[in-house]
């Protein structure tokens, strides 16, 4: 019998704190961050077919990849060796409908893996438990361990050594999105050109935002947020000062760029302050479009499962398309 295809909903991340420190042996940088899971979503079915290949539908997918460049496609091949299966017979077809930003700086190529992996996970009903899942979604990708596990937490290592962390509130975002993309690498790069000379890659202390989080004021949490990796991409990208400073001029507590960037995520006080200043951002013609979001959300889970407790369960009920 063939098997029912899987939906699962996975959100997009900021960095609420993001610090890079050193480049290891293996090239990757050792980081210190803070993430928080956001209520935009892509929304990915895995089914059994004849023939393996993904589409991609929805907001920018016409610059996503289509064939093994995609991070979803690594995701089947990267389980299916796990668990010694052949990807091919039979083969899966991914759909992917997205509506994260693509190179946005908020993970959505990470997203779309994380939730392959959830999603083949009960397709093949391999049982595989949330930390060996974790394992191999860091195999993928730094990010790609979060979009599983969503809410906010601390990432360590290369941001894929997750600890959950306590946020009480939920917090309002507004999301300005660029007119075109940034490969996360370049802005790395950007950041290693910017310190050339410098020593003191310290890595920020990430105690204050955990009480902030812990206390739920929105204005506390405001004055920490700070991303190292801000400089690098308004180096590459100086417009984006416009841009931060247009989102506290509408009304934010205060903007950051998410992640690599060039996405800028502002943090407001309330909800409707939040559809206020979206509405202000988008007639300053700074960018390309805005957003309002929540967060913290889940992590990747099925589609019309309501349980508010099971970001990750690890023998999930299926769930149809
Ligand atoms: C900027 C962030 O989104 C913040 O969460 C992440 O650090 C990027 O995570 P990601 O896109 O999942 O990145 P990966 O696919 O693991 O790595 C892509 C590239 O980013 C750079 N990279 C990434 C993570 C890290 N800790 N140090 C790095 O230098 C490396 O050049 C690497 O080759
Ligand atoms: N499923 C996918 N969705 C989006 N982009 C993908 C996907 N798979 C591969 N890519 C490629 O990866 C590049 C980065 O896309 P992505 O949307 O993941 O960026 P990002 O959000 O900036 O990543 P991050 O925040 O994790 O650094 C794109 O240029 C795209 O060609």
């Amino acid at each position: 019998m063939v098997p029912t295809p899987i939906t699962v909903r996975v959100p997009a991340k900021v960095n609420l704190h993001l610090s890079v420190g050193d480049t290891r042996a293996d090239g990757y940088h050792e980081l210190a961050t803070v993430f928080q899971a956001l209520s935009m979503v892509d929304e990915v079915t895995v089914r059994s077919a004849e023939d393996s290949g993904i589409d991609v539908h929805g907001e920018g997918a016409g610059s996503v990849p289509t064939g093994p460049g995609n991070l979803a496609w690594k995701a089947v091949r990267v389980l299916a060796e796990r668990c010694g299966r052949d990807p091919d017979a039979p083969g899966v077809q991914v759909s992917i409908h997205k509506g994260i930003p693509v190179a946005g700086g908020m993970a959505g190529g990470s997203a779309d893996a994380a939730a392959t992996l959830f999603g083949l996970n009960a397709l093949w009903r391999l049982e595989i438990g949330r930390n060996e899942l974790a394992d191999v979604a860091a195999q993928l990708g730094s990010d790609v361990p979060f979009a599983l596990q969503g809410g906010t937490a601390l990432g360590t290592g290369r941001g894929e050594r997750l600890v959950p962390v306590l946020a009480r509130h939920t917090y309002h975002w507004v999301i300005a999105l660029d007119q075109h993309g940034l490969e996360t690498p370049d802005v790395y790069r950007e950041l290693d050109r910017l310190r050339r000379g410098s020593t003191n890659n310290g890595m920020g202390n990430v105690e204050p935002m955990l009480e902030a989080l812990a206390s739920g004021d929105p204005r506390e949490l405001a004055l920490l947020l700070g991303n190292d990796l801000q400089a690098a991409t308004v180096s590459l990208r100086p417009g984006l000062r416009r841009t931060l400073r247009a989102g506290v001029d509408a009304g934010a507590l205060a903007g950051v760029v998410s992640g690599s960037g060039p996405t800028c995520a502002f943090l407001c006080e309330s909800a409707d302050s939040a559809v206020r200043v979206a509405a202000e951002l988008s007639g300053a013609g700074v960018c390309r479009t805005v957003r309002v979001a929540q967060g913290p959300v889940h992590g990747a889970r099925f589609v019309g499962d309501d349980r508010a407790d099971r970001p990750t369960p690890p023998t999930p009920p299926q769930v149809h398309a």
